[in-house]
């Protein structure tokens, strides 16, 4: 495809094949109803804000993260999910803008291209929803956001990411699913990131360490039991510094009891109900200019339970946002 020329990458467009669902006489019951499709190439500009979701089918950065493979499918096990469940929202308009897909477990061209992709998105009104794959997806996303906002001081754009893991591990040999926002913060050291949901049996002191040199705020798991007047505070102090906020979700960082499919399962992450409350806080402050959900493996996944959670996520963003 001519978009990704010089990439080595796949890229398959939207396909309406991906979401099925039960059947209803009446109209904008399901999403598998109303989902519209497209691929890159035909993009209109549009004048009306649309979400536009987007696979990044690559489990590469997990591998030479000694994690556990199949992240790669995760953004099929969540379309099908997406497309069984109720649509209760109005005059918002999702399009599936397809799949980016890792070849040769070349990494760094699949997140060139999906870098490339966020970047179209965004200068096209749209809010991209990417759905991994594995968190290396960040480094891709945020690309894409700051290319997108080229003349933006990079002081003004901020990352949340509700995780189990800082992510913040220096590139030795190669980057991966571990490294992202160590990438992101050395190549743009006034960006800021704030971490929820961090444990510390997850992290090493080194990885602690790393986090306050680079002035990372963070709450950990046990701060994260409720969404309450302490957190909110630290929220809105962050958000008053920055104008644009990238959302990024490792389902890792729930309770293994709600996503036990990903590689690095815990039990000690946080409930549903915590990260419904904190995406409604943060979405209403209309400063979200993409989002992405990483780290689904199918292969560990009970009865899709984690892939129905990621689907749900998606629906909620939407909903909100
Ligand atoms: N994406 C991040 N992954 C974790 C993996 C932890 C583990 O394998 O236990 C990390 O690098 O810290
Ligand atoms: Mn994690
Ligand atoms: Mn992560």
């Amino acid at each position: 495809m001519s978009f990704f020329k010089e990439l080595k990458v796949a890229y398959q467009a939207g396909d309406k094949e991906w979401y099925s669902g039960r059947a209803s006489q009446l109209e904008n019951q399901y999403w598998h109803q109303s989902i519209l499709v497209s691929d890159l190439e035909n993009l209109k500009i549009s004048t009306t804000k649309g979400f536009g979701i987007v696979g990044y089918v690559c489990d590469a950065g997990v591998k030479k993260n000694q994690g556990r493979i199949g992240a790669q499918k995760g953004p099929k096990s969540i379309r099908a999910k997406i497309g069984r469940l109720p649509i209760h929202f109005e005059n918002r308009k999702v399009t599936d803008f397809g799949d980016v897909i890792c070849l040769d477990e070349d990494l760094e061209d699949c997140q060139k291209a999906l870098s490339k992709t966020i970047h179209k998105l965004i200068l096209n009104n749209i809010l991209p929803i990417a759905i991994g794959g594995g968190h290396d997806i960040a480094y891709a996303n945020f690309n894409g956001i700051k290319e997108a906002l080229k003349n933006v001081s990079e002081n003004k754009i901020g990352i949340i990411n509700f995780d189990a893991h800082f992510d913040l591990r220096a590139v030795e040999i190669a980057p991966n699913s571990g490294t992202p926002f160590h990438q992101i913060l050395s190549e743009n050291t006034a960006t800021s990131y704030f971490a929820i949901g961090i444990q510390q049996q997850a992290n090493t002191k080194e990885l602690f360490e790393i986090a306050r040199k680079r002035k990372v705020s963070y709450v950990s798991n046990l701060e994260c039991e409720t969404f309450d007047e302490a957190l909110k505070s630290k929220l809105n102090k962050f958000l008053k510094k920055i104008d644009y906020l990238y959302i990024t979700i490792d389902l890792d960082g729930f309770s293994s009891a709600y996503a036990p499919g990903v590689s690095a399962p815990s039990a000690l992450g946080f409930t549903p109900n915590f990260v419904y409350k904190a995406l409604a806080f943060l979405l209403q402050s209309k400063k979200v200019i993409s989002c992405d959900i990483a780290e689904l493996n199918p292969d560990f996944d009970i009865d899709n339970r984690t892939a129905d959670l990621a689907a749900k996520l998606v629906d909620y963003i939407v909903q909100k946002a």
